[in-house]
């Protein structure tokens, strides 16, 4: 059977959704996928990011990671969306992104993609899962199929039973406060599996 293509399509602030995206990368590299771990443009001022060093920070440590292109997504059998809450919803710069998708849209080249999303937010019910929703919201009108965790394993509920995609609390630090590791392999895994079956 052919490799599939995995992308991972991230936006992070302060690096939680880059780390939650890197635990996807080596999960898809460990069940044989080729994979492509990209972030979308950055798009908020420079005043807003010098004035977080956190922010700061992490603009500065990622600048080496590709910016995601419509090739990336044409290019995928499975796509992975990792961003944070804001606000109970997608942040501004993935939704830019997913707004630039039109045309593929238009050409049916999103048709029967796999796709699946995780992200973060500081409250236990700060809006994770509006957050994965809305960008499923999208998913449907692509025609992808939403290859969401369900409750398809224990892990999910050691890391807060979010059946709709792997979600975690970060605290003010900006740190994780679950080990979310185990649901993410699970999610990726899921996708592959579902993405292997489609191909064949
Ligand atoms: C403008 C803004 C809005 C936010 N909205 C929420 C929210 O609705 N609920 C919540 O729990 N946390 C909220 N947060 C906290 C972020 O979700 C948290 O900083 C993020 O998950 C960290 O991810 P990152 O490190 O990948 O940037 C918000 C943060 C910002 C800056």
């Amino acid at each position: 059977m052919a490799q599939l293509k995995f992308a991972i399509v991230y936006y992070s602030s302060t690096g939680t959704n880059y780390n939650l995206s890197k635990m996807a990368e080596a999960a898809a590299k460990a069940n044989g996928a080729e994979v492509k771990l990209m972030k979308v443009q950055e798009l908020a001022p420079e005043a807003a990011i010098n004035g977080n060093p956190l922010w700061k920070a992490h603009v500065e440590a990622t600048k080496d990671v590709p910016v995601v292109t419509l090739a990336d997504l044409e290019w995928a059998d499975a796509v992975l969306f990792s961003m944070p809450t804001r606000f109970g919803n997608v942040p501004a710069q993935m939704k830019q992104f997913l707004d630039t998708t039109g045309g593929l849209w238009f050409q049916g080249k999103l048709v029967n993609k796999v796709v699946s999303a995780m992200t973060s937010a500081q409250n236990d019910h700060g809006g994770q899962e509006a957050t994965i929703l809305s960008l499923y919201t999208t998913m449907y009108h692509w025609g992808a199929i939403i290859a969401a965790p369900g409750y398809t394993d224990p892990v999910i509920f050691s890391t807060g039973g979010n059946p709709y995609g792997t979600s975690v609390k970060v605290d003010q630090e900006g740190k994780m406060t679950q080990d979310v590791q185990p649901a993410v392999a699970h999610q990726v895994k899921r996708m592959l599996d579902i993405a292997a079956k489609l191909n064949a």
